[in-house]
């Protein structure tokens, strides 16, 4: 018989109602002293605890709960701060931790990426001659916290010390085996005072064995967890993967550990299949993460019982623990403030704490026989039949559309040289024209007019004036730059995925489902439960308002597929690549509208095209392939003479540059600015052929560029890059900055492009 254990991985930090980046807020704008806030944290903390308690979980992660990131926090605790911080020595301070993650007057903030393929972002551990040492036992510290306050016998979570030094930079390759010397001992002196302090199984989160990894790895994987193991006596490792299924899947099942974690939902049956194949040490812990931890639907109870019970067939293991696949970081915390949703969608949801329901369910139904849950089971079945039997997933009319998708075409008329031609006639450019990404400063005053109207104390006529007041000020602003191809400003919008949400049919969003994405930024994913379909225009009154101020370019703004769908929370009974499609032909429609109503050039941004790759390589090409066509299905319809633009906001580019030139979009715009080295020898290598803007100032930063730095940034991508085809841009939207910041910085921006255009005016003379 295995016995069988409820466990959780890691919980959301924001609270109910994002008490959390309140508080946060709050001290960091010093409207309360540090006290104050460690208090309000600690409540915060010790109220997610009790809270698991109560669902009845049995193994209940502890250290988890940041106050920013967790990577940023084993940073800290290994005593790994850049020098510019001027830390020395002794345990760091909270100005510390946050001048990292924000930077200060002094010291820039550390990089910030994004957490594999999720929407979280970290921060980048700067490793550079690091003499690592531990600075606080972190682990202990929540361990003791949750055992003293109230009695719960935790399970500490730990980045684990090779997904830590995979994921920091400022090393050279061949220095990893040294640094992981120095990590090793520190990771062994903070378990060994766990497993001392009573601690019976710590949770190593080593994500980085979900990625396509060399055999060399492995090698390492064995050394380092082999002195770990061999440490300690009493304490158990549960070994963490998560997000994908394992290559090495024997290999790692055999570490030396006393529990491994599989994701069961994000793997594509592969872990199943290997289980089944390789079977599972008997010796060991299965931990079957079996609740999606990235998605929000309720789960079929039956068809998860079965799960698991073919899991406890194939493996005979003695101990099993029943978890979701992944920290529950990713998902909103209670479904039970949602009282705006239509019943159906709202019975077929779980967030996180309807997550551990299931878990306490599952757990229940395995341990106590089916019919210990046999309610539950059936309420869930009925619950997600209904949604599957909704009209909202059975529109024909997209049905019919997906079926034929050969009817549209995904090619524009003509190549890009003949539409080049065409569109500098139309335009009459200025050599290397000037524009932005699209939104200008989301000031107070726009947040708090739209909470004013959606919380209906203005009317929609208030409303709209009030964000045509907005695009009067931004047009009058654009033209007294001198930019030559402007924007609207998307003030209208609270988000570039979720005002989409709002309007598209097939979606809905959710009144408080917030989920961390950077820091104290939150976003809310809309959710996308039926057949996505186009409903009226979405974006055309701002952009023809805004264009009827001006003889310049305004650019129709929209945010593509790709990015639409990861940003979102999909439904999953139909492939994602097929709700790509289903959002690609309504966009297309509002493009076709957006052109009829005399918009002449659109922007289709595209900034998570490179987060959904999948993690393992040998899936990128079938990923890329599908995500190019959704791209290229809402685009293409356009006249020669309508010159479309896209927008991507990260850097790492050079390993899918066939695949963005493959878009053929008429002119595209990347983040460059902190990574323009490594873009310009990607071009060097590869070239580019159509047009190109390679941000120019960082936008992520206060800082007001200096003309000179823009030019010289311009001038070097110059080398490369044809100047007829190039773009001068910021390296992405402007909406997170003040309004002086942003005029500044583009003033200079401008200026920059003038002197460069001089320089090539006298150098053809
Ligand atoms: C480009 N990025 C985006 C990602 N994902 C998205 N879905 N969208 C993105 O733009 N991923 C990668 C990056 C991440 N970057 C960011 C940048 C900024 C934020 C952010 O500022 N988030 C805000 C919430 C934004 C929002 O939707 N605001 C609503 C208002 C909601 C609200 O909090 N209202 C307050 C009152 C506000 C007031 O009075 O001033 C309330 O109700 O109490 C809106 O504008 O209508 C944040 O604050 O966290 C996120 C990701
Ligand atoms: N058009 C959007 C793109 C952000 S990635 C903006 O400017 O905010
Ligand atoms: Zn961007």
């Amino acid at each position: 018989m295995t016995t069988v254990i409820s466990s959780n991985l890691g919980y959301p930090r924001i609270g109910e109602n994002r008490e959390w980046k309140r508080t946060l807020e709050k001290f960091w704008s010093g409207k309360i002293d540090k006290e104050t806030f460690l208090e309000d944290i600690q409540k915060l903390r010790l109220n997610h605890l009790q809270k698991q308690k109560d669902q009845g979980i049995d193994l209940i992660p502890v250290g988890d709960f940041s106050l920013y990131d967790h990577v940023l926090d084993t940073s800290v605790m290994f005593g790994v701060i850049p020098e510019r911080f001027e830390y020395s020595d002794g345990p760091v301070s909270l100005d510390t931790y946050f001048a990292i993650a924000r930077g200060n007057q002094k010291a820039v903030a550390s990089e910030m990426t994004k957490w594999f393929n999720t929407n979280y972002h970290y921060i980048v551990p700067e490793l550079n001659q690091a003499e690592p040492k531990i600075t606080e036992n972190r682990p202990l510290k929540f361990f003791r916290e949750a055992k003293e306050k109230l009695g719960i016998n935790g399970k500490p979570v730990i980045l684990g010390p090779i997904t830590y030094l995979k994921l920091s930079k400022g090393y050279k390759p061949e220095e990893f085996k040294t640094l992981l010397d120095k990590f090793v001992p520190l990771y062994i002196t903070v378990l060994q005072e766990l497993e001392k302090e009573g601690a019976e199984w710590v949770q190593i989160d080593e994500p980085i064995l979900a990625t396509s990894l060399q055999a060399e790895d492995i090698e390492i994987f064995k050394e380092v967890y082999e002195k770990l193991s061999s440490s300690l006596t009493k304490l158990n490792i549960l070994l963490q993967t998560y997000f994908e299924g394992l290559d090495y899947y024997q290999e790692v099942v055999n570490l030396p550990v006393q529990g491994v974690g599989l994701d069961f939902v994000h793997d594509e049956g592969e872990n199943l299949a290997s289980i089944k194949k390789y079977g599972f040490p008997k010796d060991k812990v299965l931990a079957a993460g079996i609740i999606d931890g990235r998605n929000i639907w309720r789960s079929n109870l039956q068809a998860k019982l079965e799960l698991l019970e073919d899991i406890i067939e194939s493996t005979r293991i003695e101990t099993l623990f029943v978890q979701p696949s992944s920290s529950l970081l990713h998902v909103p915390v209670t479904v039970k403030n949602e009282t705006k949703l239509n019943s159906t969608l709202v019975k077929a949801l779980s967030f996180a704490d309807e997550k551990l329901e299931e878990i306490s369910l599952l757990t229940k139904g395995l341990s106590q026989g089916k019919s210990a849950v046999e309610t539950e089971i059936t309420q869930s079945a009925t619950a997600i039949e209904a949604l599957n039997q909704s009209i909202s997933r059975n529109n024909t009319q997209v049905r019919d559309a997906i079926r034929n998708l050969s009817g549209f075409s995904s090619d524009r008329n003509s190549s890009f040289k003949e539409r080049y031609k065409i569109q500098q006639q139309e335009f009459q450019l200025p050599l290397l024209p000037t524009t932005t990404i699209g939104s200008l400063p989301q000031t107070p005053e726009v947040r708090k007019a739209r909470r004013a109207w959606k919380n209906g104390e203005w009317t929609n006529e208030e409303y709209d004036r009030f964000v045509k007041e907005q695009m009067d000020e931004a047009i009058a602003l654009q033209e007294e730059i001198g930019l030559d191809v402007f924007v609207h400003g998307e003030f209208e919008r609270n988000d570039m995925v979720e005002y989409f949400g709002e309007k598209l049919g097939g979606f809905d969003t959710s009144s408080n489902g917030w989920v961390q994405s950077y820091g104290s930024r939150c976003v809310k994913p809309p959710l996308i439960y039926g057949d996505v379909h186009f409903i009226e225009p979405m974006t055309v009154k701002e952009s023809v308002y805004a264009q009827s101020l001006t003889d310049k370019p305004v650019k129709g703004m929209l945010t593509g597929p790709q990015t639409i769908l990861n940003w979102s929370f999909v439904r999953d009974d139909i492939p994602r690549y097929e709700v790509a499609y289903q959002i690609a032909l309504a966009l297309r429609k509002e493009v076709e509208t957006l052109e009829a109503e005399g918009i002449k050039m659109i922007q289709v941004d595209e900034p998570a095209l490179r987060e959904g790759l999948p993690l393992k390589q040998n899936k990128w090409e079938a990923y890329l392939e599908k995500a190019v066509y959704a791209f290229r299905l809402s685009t293409s319809s356009v006249q020669d003479s309508t010159q479309i633009h896209t927008h991507m906001c990260y850097s790492e580019f050079d390993d899918i540059i066939d695949a963005i030139s493959a878009l053929d979009a008429d002119v595209i715009s990347i983040e460059a600015a902190r990574s323009h080295g490594e873009i310009i020898r990607t071009f060097e290598e590869k070239g580019y052929d159509k047009g190109i803007g390679l941000g120019v100032y960082d936008i992520h930063s206060p800082r007001i560029p200096e003309v000179k730095e823009i030019e010289d940034i311009s001038n070097r991508a110059l080398q490369v890059l044809d100047p007829e085809l190039f773009w001068i841009n910021p390296d992405c939207g402007l909406k997170t900055r003040k309004k002086d910041e942003v005029v500044g910085a583009l003033k200079a921006m401008v200026e920059a492009a003038k002197k460069i255009r001089e320089q090539a005016a006298v150098s053809k003379a």
